[in-house]
């Protein structure tokens, strides 16, 4: 008889997790403070702030060891004419360039690596990078946008919102070539992709969506069917023929900006926290996840410091969470129970 159905499913995910703790994982943290995909400068001090609200910490916490490769540090190219409407190509190329040799050193030496933005194009060269190392993975993008505008259906020439249409072999033919950006290649193909969070997608985008048939979720989506079954769904189009590695690309304007007021492009009618940490706790337990973006956290944009601290720290709780902190809590020794009992009890004299 197989063994199926959800005591299965909770006794493999229970041995998967002590499993991946007992390896005492290696986990990189780099930091890549770019703005130039957008108009509003700020988002470059994302990576600060995130490590303030202490990212560090909580992931020595969950039994890793960490890696904190520091932030890059990207020149400005000062000649950076747009090209066709298209801002600052140059500089977000170049950007991405280093940051794609970075992340695929990473994931080469072995480590699950959480890249903290900085602006949504510096997606082009963390998947770009991951998929040097790792050709087969796929790609969940927790988003409000697509972030699948081409150079020519963008409303606004800002890149942070064009990282996909680069990343996609089938938009090929669609995307020119873009100064500073004609070493991009193209590394997914549209079945390796599914959009979690979408509430604001522009016309060419949503032409995408549907004539390429990516599977994607909306906000109208997880109303209807429940984030458990979005969460099932997107295992089941992304994992079910092969087991391969997590790209999570996670853009903090997903959640409702009640929660991450501090980012660029706040959408209304967003992920609860709930939400968004069941995103991030489904991804760990299929123990695939391999690279993580956090990006759009825009310190100058909070209305005060308690606005840009409630955004960082949720952004630091979906990096442990989908690192493995779970809400049920976890011992990784038997070993530490005593001892935490002794003081009790030493306490208790
Ligand atoms: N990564 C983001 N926050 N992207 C917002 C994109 C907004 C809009 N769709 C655009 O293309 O300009
Ligand atoms: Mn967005
Ligand atoms: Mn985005």
């Amino acid at each position: 008889m197989a063994l199926r159905g959800p005591l299965f499913r909770l006794l493999r995910t229970k041995f998967r997790n002590t499993l991946q703790q007992s390896r005492g994982q290696s986990v990189a943290v780099l930091g890549a403070p770019f703005s130039r995909g957008q108009k509003r400068r700020g988002v470059e001090h994302g990576p600060k702030v995130i490590r303030d609200a202490g990212l560090i910490d909580r992931l020595s916490a969950l039994d890793y060891s960490v890696h904190d490769f520091g932030d890059l540090t990207f020149l400005t190219i000062e000649e950076d004419e747009p090209y066709m409407d298209v801002r600052s190509p140059r500089n977000v190329g170049a950007a991405n360039k280093m940051l794609s040799g970075a992340v695929s050193r990473a994931v080469g030496a072995g480590h699950t690596l959480v890249m903290l933005g900085g602006d949504h194009s510096l997606a082009i060269g963390s998947v770009g990078g991951h998929a040097q190392q790792c050709p087969d993975l796929c790609v969940i993008w927790v988003d409000a946008h697509a972030d699948l505008n081409t150079p020519m259906t963008s409303p606004s020439g800002n890149l942070h919102g064009q990282p996909v249409s680069f990343l996609l072999k089938e938009l090929r033919d669609k995307v020119p070539d873009i100064p500073g950006l004609s070493w991009v290649k193209p590394v997914l193909t549209a079945r390796d992709l599914v959009y979690i969070g979408l509430r604001d997608v522009d016309p060419g985008e949503h032409h995408y969506l549907k004539s390429l048939g990516i599977q994607y979720f909306t906000m109208r989506d997880i109303d209807r069917l429940g984030i458990g079954k979005v969460m099932e769904a997107t295992f089941d189009h992304l994992l079910a023929r092969t087991q391969r590695p997590i790209h999570l690309s996670f853009d903090i304007d997903a959640f409702d900006p009640s929660l991450a007021p501090a980012t660029g492009t706040p959408v209304i009618g967003g992920l609860t926290y709930r939400e968004g940490i069941y995103v991030t706790e489904e991804i760990h337990n299929t123990g695939l996840l391999s690279v993580m973006d956090v990006v759009e956290v825009n310190p100058a944009l909070g209305a005060n410091r308690e606005a840009v601290g409630a955004t960082a720290s949720l952004a630091v709780d979906i990096v442990a969470s989908a690192l493995g902190q779970t809400r049920e809590g976890a011992h990784t020794s038997m070993d530490e129970v005593p001892a935490v009992k002794e003081d009790t009890e030493q306490l208790r004299l």
